[in-house]
């Protein structure tokens, strides 16, 4: 078996697949600097007995980082726990398209390495829906690019904080882009606004690429929108996946 660690900036995302990329389980845990490997440890234990799974049979472990503080953690637990160096993603690794951007975050890269060897043929425009909201282009198999903006949660949550008046809400579908109560009115501003954004944005890219075919993921990554051709949640887990094959020697 496989454990995947996929650490972003408000959630830690860990898979276990079986050695043959099926996966058995995944759970998500909050990114906080002050666990220890012993206590992400003893959660993981936790879950895989729930899950009825034998953690002795982990035989490789690939952690994707975009904090770096939280790196250490997760290789203490790979060499204290199972005796695993864990592969760490980065632009140094073998990766299954071309990268010559330096600073692209570990959680873009394992989405592109997933589109670059699952959908060969074709230029791809991946939304991750996260912390923060990146879309980045593949373009015959080259990075080309993206954008980052202020992801749904992160937008809704300074809009609430910043405000003595407005209420925290969730987002959500709407209908009416006309809001009538002030809670109302924040869930269509929002949902009109970042939709919008992100048509906009795949628009603009269509004028350079007319031909992209476009993924989105992330846990809001769902949004229904003709736009976006398809939608999977777990395109980071079979990223780290497919990475470690190509980097386990
Ligand atoms: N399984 C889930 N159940 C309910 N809500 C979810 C689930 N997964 C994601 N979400 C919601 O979607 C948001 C985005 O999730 P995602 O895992 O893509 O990114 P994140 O954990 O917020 O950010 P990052 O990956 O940058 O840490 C979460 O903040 C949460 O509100
Ligand atoms: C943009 C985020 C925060 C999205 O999680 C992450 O990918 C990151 O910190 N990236 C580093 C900068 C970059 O991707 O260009
Ligand atoms: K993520």
């Amino acid at each position: 078996m496989i454990l995947t660690i996929d650490i972003g900036n408000t959630h830690v995302v860990s898979g276990i697949l079986t050695r043959e990329g099926n996966l058995l389980f995944k759970f998500r845990t909050a990114s906080n600097k002050n666990l220890t490997e012993d206590e992400y440890f003893s959660i993981l234990k936790n879950i895989s007995d729930f899950n009825s799974i034998d953690l002795k049979n982990i035989k490789g472990i690939i952690i994707s980082s975009v904090v770096p503080a939280l790196v250490d953690i997760f290789k203490f637990l790979g060499k204290k726990y199972f005796n695993i160096e864990p592969i760490v993603v980065s632009k140094n690794i073998n990766l299954p398209f071309i990268l010559n951007i330096p600073t692209l975050g570990a959680d873009r890269i394992i989405n592109l390495s997933e589109v670059a060897s699952k959908y060969l043929e074709k230029n791809i425009l991946i939304f991750d829906f996260g912390t923060a909201t990146t879309y980045d282009i593949l373009q015959n198999n080259i990075y080309i690019g993206g954008g980052i903006i202020p992801g749904i949660q992160m937008s809704i949550n300074s809009l609430t904080e910043k405000t003595a008046k407005l209420p925290k809400f969730d987002f959500k579908i709407k209908k009416n882009v006309i809001g009538k109560e002030t809670l109302d009115q924040l869930e269509s501003g929002i949902y009109f606004g970042y939709i919008g954004q992100i048509k906009n944005i795949i628009e603009e890219i269509k004028k350079i690429i007319p031909d992209i075919y476009v993924i989105s993921t992330g846990g809001l990554g769902n949004i229904p929108l003709n736009e976006i051709d398809i939608y999977d949640p777990n395109l980071s887990l079979s990223g780290l996946y497919t990475l470690y094959n190509l980097n386990n020697k």
